[in-house]
């Protein structure tokens, strides 16, 4: 069987003057290197994709992080200020594919601003500048130059015990993560089940109720370690292996 494909958003950059829909090499390598999966960038059109056309020719969805933050009139509020940077046609691009993937079955991993726009996708809402609120660890990187401090290892998460998560890594309860995000899931979608937490509370998993495949969004970002990370690594398999699986059933 050819190697599967699955669609990556891109985030759309301006990049020496110049405008470009770009995907971060950490999310597509560990696409390839530990899901075993090719990677298809999505143009991140406010107008012009079709959903359903690019999800034809692909047999799973990666939504992947970025610094950019859903615009809030996705869930309801007005935009302010610190609510940026934004990026509305990688918003315009993932939230339909991010519904059509879960209608059509075709397996979803969603990272850090993945799992937000999966939230949004469904009908929930996110709070900005959690950190400012009383009681919430700052989740953000560390001020640093160098990429493997940013991606450290260095925050708890409880699993939820039985949770789609706790099946694909072998375990529940703690596990460590890493952590980059000022944002998180204020009102949890209605067809999305909490799957992990942090111990100040803040939502860190959330997997699609009564998903017929891999449906999961994740807070951290298991790509960054996913050949050296054990439960990094158990995700991107596991959704490799529903990639394939969805992939086969296709091929009949
Ligand atoms: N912007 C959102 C989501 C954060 C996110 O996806 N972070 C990825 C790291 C950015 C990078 O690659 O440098 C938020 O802040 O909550």
């Amino acid at each position: 069987m050819p190697k599967p494909v699955v669609a990556v958003p891109a985030d759309l950059k301006t990049i020496d003057g110049v405008a470009w829909h770009a995907a971060q090499n950490q999310y597509v390598k560990a696409a390839l290197t530990v899901a075993e999966v090719m990677s298809f960038i999505v143009p991140a059109f406010e107008h012009g994709n079709d959903a359903d056309a690019i999800l034809d020719h692909v047999d799973g969805l990666l939504v992947s992080g970025s610094a950019s933050n859903v615009h809030p009139s996705l869930y309801g509020r007005q935009a302010v200020e610190k609510d940026g940077p934004f990026d509305p046609g990688r918003d315009a691009t993932s939230l339909p594919l991010i519904r059509r993937a879960i209608e059509r079955g075709i397996p979803l991993l969603a990272i850090c601003r993945g799992l937000q726009e999966l939230n949004v996708a469904l009908g929930g809402s996110l709070q900005g500048e959690i950190q400012e609120n009383e009681g919430t660890w700052d989740h953000r990187s560390p001020e640093t130059p160098d990429r493997d401090e940013a991606f450290a290892i260095r925050q708890s998460v409880i699993v939820r015990e039985g949770s789609c998560i706790a099946n694909y890594l072998g375990l529940s309860g703690e596990i460590r993560v890493n952590s980059l995000h000022r944002q998180a899931i204020a009102e949890t979608a209605p067809g999305l089940q909490v799957e992990a937490t942090a111990p100040d509370g803040t939502i860190e998993a959330v997997s699609v109720i009564g998903a017929r495949t891999f449906a999961c969004g994740v807070q951290w970002h298991p790509e960054y370690w996913a050949e050296t990370d054990h439960p990094s690594r158990q995700l991107f398999a596991a959704f490799g292996d529903a990639v394939r699986a969805y992939a086969a059933s296709k091929a009949g």
